[in-house]
């Protein structure tokens, strides 16, 4: 857009449609379809110009990609683009010189100067005429003659200190006047001002110096009385440094002469002053080593008038004396005597005509000599050229077309200038990476299965190597519950393998990842490697968090520890360490207290206990420790125990019927079972009484248990019909039914329970047996009965009876889901109601889980 303004400004396009573009001309221009808009300057620094009329130039400056620095190129090109039918009319070379001149304007208003570039820059492409010669042989003189106007600084001395581009333009009519590409839009129509401005230029380049540079100055003239022709004035060569000059700038002016003229598109245009010998002539010197065959060298001769009396300028006019491909021609400039004087140009040209014609021995040569032929014959070369030139122009034009077609489709669709436009486009971009990734999940690109091989094989294979089974096993969880202290519900963490799991999973994402975003932003290199930061920032940002969730969900699997988990504790740990000690050999009373008490707060017993008024923790704790003592030491007796006891349930139920205070217990068992010294010793905490209802074939066995433990006093032994038995108690607080036993659902039902406050535990339900259900015998409405399924054993249901209000106080809001806070974490008690089995979770205080919990 800037371009087009600038081109605008400049008068190479029209903002009317109507208006003809500057290039218009006899030429049949390809239009490019796909270019018919300005690019914008946010992509790359050039622009589109044309008018309405299928007419298009691109103008194309230092294509600098903006996005990345690391890739950066200039493409240094100006198009005018010509199909193969360029239709020459009869005022057709005028008009290509025309069109060729406005070409090499907008070379230059875009900063084409032909410099060193990566590509064949169209400045170069285009001929142009270079003035050459030592310091003071009339070159500036010599392009003031040609244009006809006194613009140029001159006198003695090096004058012209940076190269001057002058491009002529002929117009039909109006006011002559110039233009300077660094005052756009001015207007010089006092040429003497054009003069001042040069120097002024120069000097702001090269301050007020004699020193010289290599930046160009541009000018343009318009005017009815030139020729269609662009010239360079150059600094005059010099054999020695004079004061105020580094002794480099002799080579430094060659080297900028030779830069210019050792292009082959360069019309040599070689002045030698002929007061002097040819042989020393500069000009002559350099041209011919740059174009040896003198093929683009035109030789000029000025001061001709200023030769020494005697002697004349026809040999090397003629030829003879130097032999150039183009025949010499001989000029007469203003002297400076005239110049001062203010000799107008008109009269200095007629004056030359006369010179020439008036002298005897150039009066022949004279339809050849001065500077209106001299103009004359540089257009018509010019023109010859460019013809001879325009296949190689027009390959060059339509190769650059298709390069910066290919550019231009690499680089993409113009980037929005607006805030809303570019977030559309990132946008855009950013679905478009989506869609790129999903293609290499589904196959469709290449990659995507390192992906799926992370999830499908390198996941499990890695959850496999983490020997949970080790981690787990009953010495591991031993070992740690020893070396810490006491039982700590999240002991098993194999967080190390998680972590180093989620790293290798996430790295092997990355792959895929940033194959995705290379194959979306290839063209935009910056923002590719922007938006792969991003995305590889994204990855190590989520796999903190992915860390942090997996934690967690390691936290509470590790938390979740069954009943079942607790109640193998303590057997296990009598069979580790030294087995000629006891448990309570190995371990102190307070920390089996200890034990105890974690165990019944993990095993929610206090929690299901509570729900009775009086609850005595105390009790529970020393008829756990009481049970599993007497247990312990009987197992160790008795062969048959160790095989056919339920391990745990014990401790449990002595501890449940000690806690809730159970007056009178009645059990019905079919076996001499460690069930009747569990409740015999909770009687004993409680002041109660266990009534054992047993066969009579076990009766002695039996008694001989209860008595070696020193429970006599606490139980009655009651043999027969257990029906029949059970019907003679009533108001019975705690109850044990065997259900071996054959008819333990007709003995579950008769129990005469104590409707305040009671459990039924059905043990051993095994092969499909069923336990109370619920169905309390004389059931009332304000009672309320709960069931529950326990792992324990071969499978335990406890039924919980009491008055309906005292349950309802004790229920929290959760429902069945009691829970226990605290400040760091809180325990969240699920009962799986298909299997009965109680789970236990602690998690954060933070964390809600209970959604993500299958129950
Ligand atoms: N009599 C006479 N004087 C000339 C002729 N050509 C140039 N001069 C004078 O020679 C002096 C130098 O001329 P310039 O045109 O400035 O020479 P130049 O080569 O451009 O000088 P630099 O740019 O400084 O290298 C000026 O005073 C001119 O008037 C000529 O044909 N005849």
């Amino acid at each position: 857009m800037v371009l087009n303004l600038l081109l605008m400004e400049h008068g190479f396009i029209s903002d009317e449609p109507t208006k003809p573009s500057v290039f218009d001309g006899s030429m049949t221009l390809r239009p490019l379809a796909s270019m018919d808009s300005q690019l914008s300057v946010h992509q790359c620094r050039f622009g589109l110009m044309g008018s309405k009329d299928g007419f298009l130039a691109i103008t194309v400056d230092s294509l600098t990609r903006v996005e990345s620095p690391s890739e950066s190129y200039c493409i240094t090109t100006t198009i005018a683009t010509a199909n193969s039918a360029i239709k020459l009319g009869p005022t057709g070379m005028e008009n290509l010189i025309s069109l060729v001149n406005k070409i090499q304007r907008a070379c230059t208003a875009l900063g084409d100067h032909g410099e060193e570039s990566a590509l064949p820059t169209l400045w170069d492409s285009l001929p142009a005429i270079a003035v050459v010669g030592g310091q003071s042989s009339g070159k500036s003189s010599v392009l003031e003659s040609v244009v006809g106007k006194d613009f140029l600084p001159r006198g003695s001395g090096i004058v012209t200190r940076r190269p001057l581009v002058l491009q002529l333009h002929r117009i039909d009519e109006g006011r002559e006047y110039a233009e300077f590409m660094h005052l756009p839009r001015k207007k010089f129509t006092d040429f003497a001002a054009v003069r001042k401005e040069i120097s002024d230029e120069t000097d702001r380049e090269t301050g007020r110096s004699k020193a010289i540079s290599t930046v160009p100055i541009h000018l343009s003239i318009y005017s009815p009385n030139v020729v269609n022709l662009t010239l360079v004035d150059l600094p005059g060569l010099t054999k020695v440094a004079v004061d105020g000059q580094p002794e480099s700038i002799v080579q430094e002016i060659e080297n900028m002469v030779r830069g210019y003229i050792e292009k082959p598109n360069c019309i040599i245009l070689a002045i030698s002053p002929a007061n002097q010998d040819l042989a020393t002539s500069d000009a002559i010197k350099i041209s011919r080593e740059v174009d040896p065959k003198g093929d683009r060298t035109f030789g000029v001769l000025t001061k001709i008038d200023l030769m020494d009396k005697g002697t004349d300028a026809v040999e090397i006019l003629e030829g003879r004396s130097y032999k150039l491909q183009f025949p010499w021609i001989g000029v007469v400039n203003r002297s400076q005597a005239d110049i001062n004087k203010s000799v107008d140009m008109i009269a200095a040209r007629r004056r030359e005509r006369e010179y020439f014609q008036s002298t005897q021995e150039y009066s022949h040569l004279a339809s050849r000599m001065g500077s209106e032929y001299l103009g004359k014959v540089l257009s018509k070369h010019l023109e010859t050229v460019i013809k001879s030139r325009i296949p190689g122009l027009q390959s060059l034009i339509n190769k650059t077309i298709l390069d910066l077609e290919a550019e231009l489709s690499r680089i993409g669709k113009p980037v929005a200038t607006d805030a809303g436009g570019k977030l559309y486009m990132i946008m855009e971009i950013c679905r478009a990476f989506d869609q790129t990734f999903k293609e290499h999940l589904d196959g469709i690109r290449a990659g995507g299965d390192k992906i799926y091989g992370v999830f499908d094989n390198q996941l499990p294979a890695g959850l496999k190597r983490l020997q949970f089974d080790k981690h787990l096993s009953m010495d591991n969880v031993r070992k740690l519950i020893t070396e810490a202290d006491g039982y700590q519900p999240h002991l098993i963490a194999p967080e190390q393998g998680y972590r180093r799991l989620i790293d290798s999973c996430l790295v092997t994402i990355r792959g895929p990842a940033e194959a995705a975003v290379d194959a979306e932003l290839k063209q935009y290199p910056s923002l590719r490697m922007e938006v792969g930061n991003a995305a590889v920032e994204s990855l190590e940002r989520m796999r903190d968090d992915s860390k942090k969730a997996t934690l967690l969900l390691v936290d509470m699997e590790s938390s979740y520890l069954t009943v079942d988990f607790f109640r193998k504790l303590p057997q296990d740990v009598e069979k580790g360490g030294n087995p000629t000690h006891s448990l309570f050999d190995r371990y102190n009373d307070s920390y089996l207290r200890r034990i105890a008490r974690r165990f019944l707060s993990a095993a929610g017993m206090k929690r299901l206990a509570s729900l009775k008024m009086d609850w005595n923790a105390a009790s529970a704790t020393d008829a756990y420790l009481d049970t599993l003592r007497l247990c312990s030491d009987y197992k160790r007796q008795c062969d048959s125990w160790r095989k056919t006891q339920e391990p745990g349930s014990n401790e449990f139920i002595s501890a449940l019927a000690a806690g809730m205070k159970a007056k009178l217990i009645v059990e019905v068992s079919s076996a001499v079972s460690p069930s009747t010294l569990a409740l015999a010793a909770a009687a004993r905490h409680t002041g109660g009484r266990l009534v054992c209802i047993l066969p009579e074939p076990i009766l002695a066995e039996s008694k001989k248990v209860i008595k070696d433990s020193g429970l006599k006093d606490m139980v009655e032994f009651k043999t027969g019909d257990p029906c029949e038995l059970l019907s003679h108690y009533g108001d019975i607080d705690f109850s044990v039914i065997d259900c071996k036993n054959d008819d333990n659902t007709r003995l579950l039902s008769m129990l005469n329970v104590n409707p305040e406050k009671s459990v039924v535990v059905a043990n051993n339900l095994v092969c499909e047996k069923k336990g109370l259900g619920g169905h309390v015998k004389g059931k009332k409405d304000r009672v309320q009965v709960r069931t529950m399924k326990h792992p324990i054993g071969k499978g335990m249901e406890i039924t919980m009876i009491s008055r309906r209000n005292e349950i309802e106080n004790k229920r929290d809001h959760h429902g069945d889901d009691a829970m226990k806070r605290n400040g760091k974490s809180r325990w969240v008690f699920k009962v799986d109601e298909k299997s009965g089995e109680e789970h236990i979770f602690r998690v954060p205080k933070s964390h809600e889980i209970s959604h993500a919990l299958p129950f």
